[in-house]
């Protein structure tokens, strides 16, 4: 159809639950084709004063429309006169978190594999000037052969031009003082404190996960919130033995309080981060052809 309605898709579960949303199963009653359909109630947008969310994350899901690899496609959009919908890939292995509660921890293969594909996702993010800022197993998704697909850019901050010039490295849109997003155990110091995002606060996050495949729990962990923070800017987080030793240098090179010195932080934007693919934890990755390799097992 020109323009699809709800009544195109038989919709099934609830199979996530966005801040501002709720996806579903669904199925195109055209191609029998399964999705995934983020449906955001209007009035709820409005009155959590998140429009500027929603459209942002259409903005980029339009803007990783040329990705080969990496994220969940945005297929098409439609409203009704209560909702929006998203209508999104169906990645049918779900989250990461739940692979890594249930195998407590990823061996090293599974670790370098997957850490391999999530850098891959951002360096094609940061390459076109887009901050995710939520970063988490939760968004991190599997589809059927078991490769990463990055999702839920409702957070995401996209560098415009320099407006105030907050390091030699980075530059931002100063964000507004009250708005906070994030997932706090994910959550970079720099956010906490000066609110302000650069790629370098989800290498920040990139960090947590990577601790996170190998230890089963992400590394700043407290009763709630604000003990987490306060344990993130004390980096106050402790490395279990038995944690392997390239792993654990990748972590303390990306867990670093200052985002300059966090290892890629210092290369050049748009080409990657080479700082990051040399360090003796990815040796022998083959970046450029991991889509087309198979995964290793989760056990
Ligand atoms: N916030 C967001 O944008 N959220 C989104 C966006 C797009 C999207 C999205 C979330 C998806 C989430 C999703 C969730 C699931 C899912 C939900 C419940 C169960 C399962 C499932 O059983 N998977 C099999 C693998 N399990 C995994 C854990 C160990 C046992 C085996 C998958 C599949 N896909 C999805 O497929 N596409």
């Amino acid at each position: 159809p020109a323009k699809y309605t709800p009544k195109d898709f038989i919709f099934g579960k609830v199979i996530g639950e966005g801040s501002f949303g709720t996806v579903y199963l669904a199925k195109d009653i055209h191609t029998g084709k399964e999705h995934a359909i983020k449906v955001c109630d209007k009035r709820h947008i409005i009155k959590e004063k998140k429009t500027e969310y929603v459209t942002r994350e259409k903005e980029v899901l339009n803007m990783l429309a040329g990705a080969k690899h990496s994220f969940v496609r945005l297929y098409c959009t439609f409203q009704d006169i209560d909702r929006l919908y998203f209508v999104l890939s169906y990645a049918k292995n779900g989250e990461l978190l739940p692979y890594i509660n249930k195998v407590g921890s990823f061996d090293i293969e599974c670790t370098k594999f997957y850490s391999a594909e999530i850098l891959r996702g951002l360096e094609y993010l940061h390459g076109l000037g887009i901050i995710h800022r939520d970063l988490k197993p939760e968004n991190i998704l599997l589809d059927e052969k078991m490769h990463v697909l990055i999702t839920d850019f409702g957070c995401t901050k996209i560098l415009k031009e320099p407006e105030v010039p907050l390091n030699e490295n980075e530059t931002h849109v100063r964000e507004r003082k009250n708005s906070f997003v994030g997932t706090a155990q994910y959550l970079s110091p720099e956010i906490l404190t000066d609110r302000n995002a650069s790629r370098s606060s989800d290498l920040w996050a990139f960090g947590c996960i990577i601790y996170q495949m190998v230890a089963g729990l992400p590394p700043f962990r407290a009763r709630n919130d604000y003990m987490i923070f306060q344990k993130i800017q004390k980096l106050d987080y402790e490395v279990p033995d038995g944690f392997s030793e390239m792993a654990k240098s990748l972590v303390e090179q990306l867990l670093v309080l200052d985002p300059t010195q966090r290892l890629g932080a210092q290369d050049e934007h748009g080409a990657g981060y080479p700082s990051i693919r040399a360090h003796p934890f990815f040796e022998g990755v083959d970046f450029e052809t991991l889509h087309e390799q198979t995964p290793p097992p989760i056990y």
